[in-house]
């Protein structure tokens, strides 16, 4: 059965920790650029990733970082997942992975007037320059880099590529089923959409968006089960 990957991004507090890990939350996700709200430092990253059970990922998201920087996080929080999300190239993504040994995803910051093509190209890119490349998490252009709550449009995603691809941007109770049914991607991930203020996750809200996603889940595994298994007889 679909099981859609969940990471809750901009955790700053322990007992969000908690509650994201208590939904269901497959990663977490920390911000390491200082201009974000809710960024944090290495070393409370490294206290708050204590609480981090086996099998929930770390993942360290960077705006532009030095090498110096992600090794010091590296140092600080068990990382799973380098997230790049400022304007790095190819090469100083794969560079910086190969230096610190971890995967990473690149977020791709989708605009209005950009070209489904250009995602694909993108991710072959990097699948090429890095056996480090885990994918694209394509979240929605804004000035501050992520972290906005806005949803780009979603049919500028190739079909192909939907399957291997984080969606982000804007996500919330309300159009993320619709969104995970339509698209099947591989992954989730939501920040402002389950706080109650900038770095302040919600509870009740965090349950509610894993819930949808499991509704998301559900209904696909009865569409592909009824279409594998039609109903004998039916016309
Ligand atoms: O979360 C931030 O404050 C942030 C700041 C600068 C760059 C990226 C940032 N977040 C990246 C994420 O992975 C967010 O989860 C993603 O942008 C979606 O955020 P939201 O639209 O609020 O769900």
């Amino acid at each position: 059965m679909q099981r859609t990957r969940i990471k809750i991004c901009g955790i700053t507090r322990e007992e969000d920790l908690s509650a994201a890990v208590a939904v269901g939350a497959d990663a977490l996700g920390f911000v390491f650029y200082p201009k974000s709200p809710r960024y944090v430092t290495p070393a409370r990253a490294g206290a708050l990733c204590a609480g981090l059970p086996p099998f929930v990922s770390g993942v360290a998201l960077f705006v532009n970082p030095t090498l110096a920087e992600v090794q010091e996080v590296a140092a600080a929080m068990p990382l799973a997942l380098i997230q790049f999300h400022g304007d790095e190239t190819v090469e100083q993504c794969a560079a910086i992975a190969a230096a610190v040994q971890r995967p990473f995803m690149r977020a791709f910051r989708v605009k209005p007037d950009t070209i489904p093509g250009t995602l694909l190209e993108c991710e072959l890119a990097y699948r090429t320059a890095s056996p480090w490349f885990s994918s694209l998490l394509l979240d929605t252009y804004v000035d501050a880099y992520g972290g906005a709550g806005k949803v780009f449009d979603w049919s500028l995603i190739p079909k192909e590529l939907a399957p291997r691809v984080v969606l982000s941007g804007g996500l919330n109770v309300h159009n993320t089923t619709d969104g995970v049914v339509r698209l099947r991607p591989f992954a989730v991930d939501i920040s402002s959409g389950v706080e109650a203020a900038k770095g302040i996750k919600d509870a009740r809200k965090m349950a509610a968006f894993v819930a949808a996603v499991r509704a998301a889940d559900a209904t696909i595994h009865s569409e592909t089960y009824h279409a594998e298994h039609p109903i004998q007889g039916s016309a």
